[in-house]
């Protein structure tokens, strides 16, 4: 398939093997632009993949009794049922449910005992190994994939390759199945899967099913359709790294809908640094004569504060 207009897929495999250099150059563009690219080439395996569409697609299909046993005990991780985020400004909650985690924590690491937010053990289903063996899968193979993307954005900004990489020591990596059941005739026009926002964190990465529904948002203030490309994964940058590169790199626009009249599957990565790795544009290389535009802040301040923002309960007018 050839490329969505304004939307590039960059090849991988040079950064792979270490030439960031070339993957850079195209990474520069497509951020300093959309925001947003395609990219193959990303070392995720095709098995890794179908395995965990296989079991979380079984997941989401179980009763909701089942699911709702791995209710997040606290703001992000297990099941998360339909109208439970709101995005900023939307009429509607998303009608999405999804299962998410984070990096595997023990119950008694310092840091769940001291309370961090966004740490702590994953609440698995308990009769699923295969899902969760499937969610680990991936979790890990496509955290490899980021550690690339982030040497490659490095040196985008012309900076040492692994600035951010020493930045991701235990990362609050969020992995998300997300289920889109179709949207219900009556509630069709207000209603998104995800309504439009820009994304919190640094990196988003994307696999998504043969359903199609994610658009977003181009120069001109019309959305441009990201279809499913096989072979490829959608990576977009969120506020986070917007704002650690003094804005040079666009935090853009997106949304979901599905009016396909059948269920869509997607499985996003938000894939961020340590809760107490300090966002400073200084850091970034800023261009000569240039003042920051923010203030330093910790990232993971920064990423609960939006998270809990999107879960207030809001009144709507509907
Ligand atoms: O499911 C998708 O295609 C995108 C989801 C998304 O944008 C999000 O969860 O932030
Ligand atoms: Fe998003």
């Amino acid at each position: 398939m050839s490329e969505p207009a304004g939307l590039p897929i960059i090849d991988l495999g040079p950064a792979r093997q270490g030439d960031y250099a070339t993957t850079g150059a195209l990474i520069s563009h497509a951020f300093t632009t959309s925001g947003f690219c395609y990219i193959r080439n990303h070392g995720v395996p095709d098995a890794t993949i179908d395995r965990l569409r296989a079991e979380a697609l079984d997941f989401f299909h179980a009763p909701m009794e089942e699911k709702l046993t791995c209710k997040p005990k606290e703001a992000v991780r297990g099941f998360n049922a339909l109208n439970r985020t709101t995005m900023y400004g939307a009429e509607q909650p998303d009608y999405k449910e999804f299962f998410q985690i984070g990096l595997e924590l023990p119950a008694d690491d310092p840091a769940v005992l001291a309370g961090q937010p966004l740490r702590g053990p994953n609440q698995w289903p308990a009769n699923r190994p295969a899902f969760r063996e499937a969610m680990m899968d991936y979790f890990n193979a496509i955290g490899a994939c980021g550690q690339v993307l982030l040497r490659a954005v490095a040196h985008s900004l012309g900076i040492a390759p692994d600035f951010f990489v020493g930045k991701y020591d235990r990362p609050l990596q969020r992995t998300q199945a997300i289920w889109y059941p179709p949207h219900p005739a009556e509630r069709e026009k207000d209603q998104f899967g995800v309504a439009p926002h820009t994304d919190y964190g640094c990196i988003t990465l994307l696999w998504q099913d043969q359903t199609g529904g994610l658009d977003v948002m181009g120069a001109d203030g019309n959305w441009i359709p990201a279809p499913p490309i096989p072979g490829t994964l959608v990576i977009n940058i969120g506020d986070l790294l917007c704002r650690w590169s003094n804005q040079r790199y666009n935090s853009n626009m997106h949304r979901v809908t599905n009016r396909s009249g059948k269920e869509r599957l997607s499985i996003a990565t938000f894939y961020d640094p340590d809760y107490d790795a300090i966002v400073d544009p200084c850091d970034l290389n800023l261009p000569a004569g240039t003042q920051p535009l923010f203030k330093p802040v910790s990232a993971g301040d920064y990423i609960m504060g939006r998270i809990r923002d999107s879960q207030k309960p809001r009144t709507t007018t509907a």
